[in-house]
């Protein structure tokens, strides 16, 4: 796996880019078309590792997905029912939003199946997604998980659906808002024969929600309470076509670049605003001395997501930031953000402070001890909690030059990257592989702003 080499920046970033498919919605769009009645189109230029697992187990169950040119996929939909069993073990590499949704959909199916996923992925928690679909009727059993009493983990085995072949109703309290449970249960909730009620206490990412409505799946929302109505469901989805917006997650590592390199311009184009997303925007906007350091420009719509331009426009002095923080239900509208939010923290006056956010030790790796070695190797202190972790700014003097291992986390290693702009001397980013799961062209975008990063070993990142 490669090593990135970051420069400490010589001069402001500059330019507008465009950032990968949103992983989230990629994702949805090629389940939902999979299961349609159809032919559609996804076009979404650059997808990540994680979104090519979902084509490579739609592709596993004899989906016909086409690729006629560059990020443009062409999805021939097999109907609710078509899916065909796969041939061995169907794997989603680094990706829990294809193990999770893709559970919701097998286990309806009347054929068994295995899902796999890489090393990580084998470790994160699987028994909050099989519980519920148990409970309505679907078959799933996972490998106990020794550290943890009543916690299963991948790989996991999944239908046939028994006699009398369809689910039943639910009503599901989850206890931590996740979206990938939700997402799971509201699939599932298409192949059963009664309403599929899921409440959260805070709302988590609404994307799943949002194309099921736009698809004419009747859906009903209030608050942080979702239903799908199977009595009213037609029981076919139509095919569609979408230009899946940017990743505004990937755009997040490029927002924090120009904020702490001081004097950039950049300008992160078409990406995603959905408001259960733009959590980071909004605790920015709370850093930010100098009052509309971030501009968002919105510009259309995809599907029901909002899409727009995101406008970075850094002090020159670089001394633009106090401390944030980020906790709640703001948390969840920038959960994949706050490792980026520590980062920026890191050259912020005060202490900086993410809580209510335990979930982050359940991710690709626990991402708040990850984080407080991470900034312990720039040399900033800082103190871990049980939800969250606390950093203590240091704006006024280059941080250390670091040489830190992503974990094989891919959020791990662009902040650090990103925080390797600000050190007094070049810093190594071990592992750096990892990042093409969400952002393959990231390194070649930070150069093209005017970074100055190497990679080291192995293919590029
Ligand atoms: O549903 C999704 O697309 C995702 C949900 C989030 O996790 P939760 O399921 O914990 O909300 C997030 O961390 C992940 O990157 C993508
Ligand atoms: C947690 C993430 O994704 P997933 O859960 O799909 O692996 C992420 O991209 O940060």
């Amino acid at each position: 796996m490669p090593d990135l080499i970051v420069h400490p920046a010589e001069r402001p970033l500059i330019g507008s880019v465009p950032v990968p498919a949103d992983k989230s919605i990629a994702h949805r769009a090629l389940l939902l078309a999979a299961l349609a009645t159809g032919q559609s189109r996804i076009r979404g230029g650059t997808l990540g590792g994680d979104v090519l697992s979902t084509v490579g187990a739609l592709r596993a169950m004899g989906v016909r997905v086409e690729e006629p040119s560059p990020g443009d996929l062409v999805v021939h939909g097999a109907g609710l029912s078509g899916l065909r069993a796969p041939d061995g073990p169907i794997d989603c590499g680094n990706s829990g939003t294809t193990m999770r949704l893709l559970a919701g959909i097998l286990v309806a199916q009347r054929f068994a199946a295995r899902l796999v996923g890489d090393p990580s992925l084998s470790r994160r928690p699987m028994e909050r997604v099989a519980k519920p679909l148990r409970l309505r009727g679907g078959r799933i059993e996972g490998q106990l998980d020794p550290r943890k009493i009543g916690e299963i983990t991948a790989p996991l085995d999944v239908g046939p659906l028994p006699e009398p072949h369809v689910l039943s109703s639910i009503e599901h309290e989850l206890p931590v808002p996740c979206d990938q449970v939700k997402s799971a249960l509201l699939l599932s909730g298409l192949y059963a024969d009664g309403p599929t009620f899921v409440r959260e206490p805070i709302v988590s990412r609404d994307h799943t929600e949002r194309m099921l409505t736009a698809l004419g799946v009747p859906i009903d929302s209030v608050g942080a309470m979702v239903c799908l109505d199977a009595a009213r469901f037609s029981g076919a989805l139509p095919a569609f076509e979408i230009d899946v917006p940017g990743d505004l997650s990937a755009a997040a590592f490029l927002v924090a670049a120009a904020q702490i390199v001081p004097g950039s311009r950049v300008t992160a184009r078409r990406v995603g605003l959905n408001p259960t997303r733009t959590g980071l925007l909004e605790v920015l906007r709370d850093m930010d001395d100098m009052d509309g350091s971030v501009a968002v420009e919105i510009k259309g719509e995809a599907l029901g997501e909002p899409t727009g331009d995101v406008h970075v426009a850094s002090a020159s002095s670089g001394a633009g930031l106090r401390a944030g923080r980020a906790g709640g239900e703001l948390a969840s509208r920038a959960l994949d953000e706050l490792p980026i939010l520590l980062g920026l923290g890191a050259r912020a006056r005060g202490l900086t402070e993410v809580f209510d956010a335990r979930e982050l030790r359940a991710q690709e790796t626990d991402r708040i001890a990850a984080m407080a070695s991470v900034l312990g190797a720039f040399g900033l202190r800082c103190e871990e909690r049980t939800d969250g972790l606390l950093v203590e700014g240091r704006p006024d003097r280059p941080l250390d030059a670091a040489d830190v291992d992503s974990r094989g986390d891919h959020r791990i290693a662009m902040t650090a990257a990103v925080l390797g702009l600000a050190a007094g001397g070049p810093t190594r980013v071990r592992d750096a592989g990892c990042i093409a799961t969400s952002f393959p062209l990231f390194v070649g975008t930070l150069r093209a702003l005017g970074a100055r990063i190497e990679v080291e070993g192995a293919r590029a990142a």
